[in-house]
């Protein structure tokens, strides 16, 4: 086990209220015939950094959406650092970047982290926005509109509200898709940070390689149930590699195709 993963254990035992923590979730859209998620149990302590990995159409952004309340959860419960997920409490707690790019154009870069900074009720350290700026790319680019960015850098711009935010819990639903290598190399480590100084992220990404470098854990749900939640580490050890504990559980070998 990595010196990091013992680190985050020591913080384990240490906590003893999770930052997230969901219960028995099940979900099924109206219209469906099956539910699409069953029986969820995971949680993210203070200090990790944990990746929500699953095939498209798993039930990863449903999961996520009934974190947030955006669909209510019909069976079980969900907390956020011991407050029912719903409430205002738990909201002002936890920040989600979601995957669709539904930025308010009309707003300029700053104005948008100004928003955010008001909904929060934090203030933004200047030297700390700047750099940020700089860091992702996006210097001089703060006073445009939003709708003049591209779609990569409404993402990285994104990113850098929850680097300047900080709050307890960070769920990112595939916002690093689509960012240039360099920032996307910043933004792992700078998530790594987060989770050092003793906040939590949920990571969804198709990206295994980043997981493996800075993730404490995985969990990962296929068919709408979490079929695995281990740490990096343990992976390493029986696996190898998250793709091959996620081709083993699929049940893929490579040379299956029918071509
Ligand atoms: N609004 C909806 N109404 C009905 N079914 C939906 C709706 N949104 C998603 N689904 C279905 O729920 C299942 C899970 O979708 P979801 O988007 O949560 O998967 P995902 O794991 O996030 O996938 P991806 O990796 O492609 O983003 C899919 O079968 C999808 O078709």
């Amino acid at each position: 086990m990595s010196d990091r993963n013992e680190t985050s254990l020591e913080c384990d035992l240490a906590q003893t209220v999770p930052a997230l923590d969901v219960r028995g979730v099940s979900f099924r859209y109206p219209r469906a015939k099956n539910t699409v998620l069953t029986d969820i149990t995971f949680h993210v302590q203070p200090g990790e950094l944990v990746g929500l990995i699953g095939p498209n159409g798993s039930g990863k952004s449903t999961l996520i959406r009934t974190m947030f309340d955006i669909y209510a959860v019909q069976s079980g419960s969900i907390f956020v650092l011991g407050v029912d997920h719903a409430d205002s409490l738990a909201r002002m707690q936890s920040l989600y970047l979601s995957t669709n790019d539904d930025l308010p154009g009309f707003l300029t870069g700053e104005e948008y982290v100004q928003l955010f900074a008001q909904m929060y009720g934090v203030e933004i350290d200047a030297t700390r926005f700047s750099a940020l700026l700089k860091r992702y790319g996006l210097s001089g680019r703060e006073h445009d509109l939003i709708e003049d960015y591209s779609h990569g850098m409404q993402k990285k711009l994104q990113l850098i509200v929850a680097f300047l935010l900080r709050v307890p819990l960070t769920v990112i639903d595939e916002t690093l898709n689509g960012i240039d290598i360099e920032s996307l190399f910043f933004a792992a480590q700078d998530l790594r940070d987060l989770c050092d100084e003793g906040h939590a992220a949920l990571l969804c990404t198709h990206d295994f390689a980043m997981l493996e470098r800075v993730a404490d854990r995985v969990v990962l749900l296929y068919n709408g149930c979490i079929v695995e939640d281990l740490t990096v580490s343990h992976i390493r050890n029986e696996y190898g590699s998250i793709e091959n504990l996620t081709m083993e559980v699929l049940g893929v070998e490579w040379g299956d195709d029918e071509r």
